[in-house]
């Protein structure tokens, strides 16, 4: 493997610490970064691997893709990369500093710590057509795991990462579609809508209301790094059609009963999987000696 931990206590001690206040200080005015950082990290990992190719502005790169419109946060990485290179000019990855950026923000909606190898370095390739290896949102069960095994990842990983949804937001045009003419019978929705839930969701995003608007994906939690993902999912209560999918197809619904600790199966910590897991995915296709550069500035390839 071409990452360990403390990979920077030589080079550049300093290197974590300064991610973390980076990302606390933005986390106290804006915590919206918290979700926006973890989620930006899996798109960069899941397209060309853990590069921070899906920090490069210009014309059809990586963040012009449709599943990256959405992101937030990149301030928060150039903060920490400027502040990174007058402590030590050329030496930390923004795929480092991603990665970190990823766990300190799990840290601080009180979910668990984990230790993050470093070692990363910064691809020079980034395309707005590769983003199609990203799961979408209205993908099938087989597909995620396809996906998901593609970047060496199992059905256990998929549950778990999948699990990030316990905090942030998705606008309304994500799953509009699931409470409005979905079918043409019943009440129109998406039947593995709880019935309780659906009026709350609708209230939410009525259906010619402002599709940018932001619900939770995990309803009374949102901003809470916890299990509740997973109990919301087994009542019915999940917000995008593939979130609701792990609780509907046998294979992934007994990762989830394990997670909420159900009588009679092996219980599973979301805490220590959620980081296990993310060593994984943060793992995947990691560049390193010559492969790739350290960027002097996150945006741009040197
Ligand atoms: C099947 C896999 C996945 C699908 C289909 C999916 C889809 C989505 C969608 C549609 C949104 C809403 C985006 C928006 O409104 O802009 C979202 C948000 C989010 N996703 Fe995923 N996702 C998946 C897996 C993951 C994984 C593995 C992670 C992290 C480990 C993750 C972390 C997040 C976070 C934290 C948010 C909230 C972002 C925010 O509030 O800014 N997702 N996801
Ligand atoms: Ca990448
Ligand atoms: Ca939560």
């Amino acid at each position: 493997q071409a990452t360990r931990v403390g990979f920077y206590s030589k080079t550049c001690p300093r290197a974590e610490s300064i991610v973390r206040s980076t990302v606390q200080t933005h986390f106290r005015s804006n915590p919206t970064v918290a979700p926006g950082l973890l989620r930006m990290h899996f798109h960069d990992c899941f397209v060309q691997g853990c590069d921070a190719s899906v920090l490069i502005d210009g014309p059809n790169t990586e963040k012009t893709a449709g599943p990256n419109l959405g992101l937030r946060g990149y301030e928060v990485i150039d903060d920490a990369k400027t502040q990174l290179e007058a402590a030590c000019p050329g030496v930390v990855s923004c795929a480092d500093i991603l990665a970190l950026a990823a766990r300190d923000s799990v840290v601080l909606t009180n979910g668990p710590n984990w230790q993050v190898p470093t070692g990363r370095k910064d691809g020079r390739v980034s395309l707005a057509s590769d983003a199609t290896n990203l799961p979408g949102f209205t993908d099938s069960i087989d597909v995620q795991k396809q996906k998901f095994s593609a970047k060496g990842l199992n059905a256990q990983d998929l549950v778990t990462l999948v699990g990030g949804h316990t905090i942030g937001t998705s606008a309304c045009q994500f799953f509009r579609y699931r409470l409005y003419n979905f079918t043409t019978t019943g009440n129109g929705a998406d039947p593995s809508i709880n019935p309780s839930f659906l009026p709350q969701l609708q209230a939410l995003c009525p259906q010619n209301g402002d599709a940018t608007r932001r619900v939770g994906l995990d309803t009374g939690s949102e901003n809470r790094f916890d299990a509740s993902f997973f109990s919301n999912l087994r009542n019915g209560r999940g917000v995008l059609e593939s979130d609701q999918k792990l609780w509907i197809d046998a294979s992934t619904k007994t990762l989830v009963q394990r997670f909420l600790g159900i009588r009679g199966l092996l219980g599973l910590s979301f805490n220590v999987e959620f980081g296990r897991s993310m060593v994984k995915m943060s793992n995947i296709g990691v560049k390193s000696g010559t492969e790739g550069e350290i960027r002097k500035v996150c945006s741009a390839i040197n």
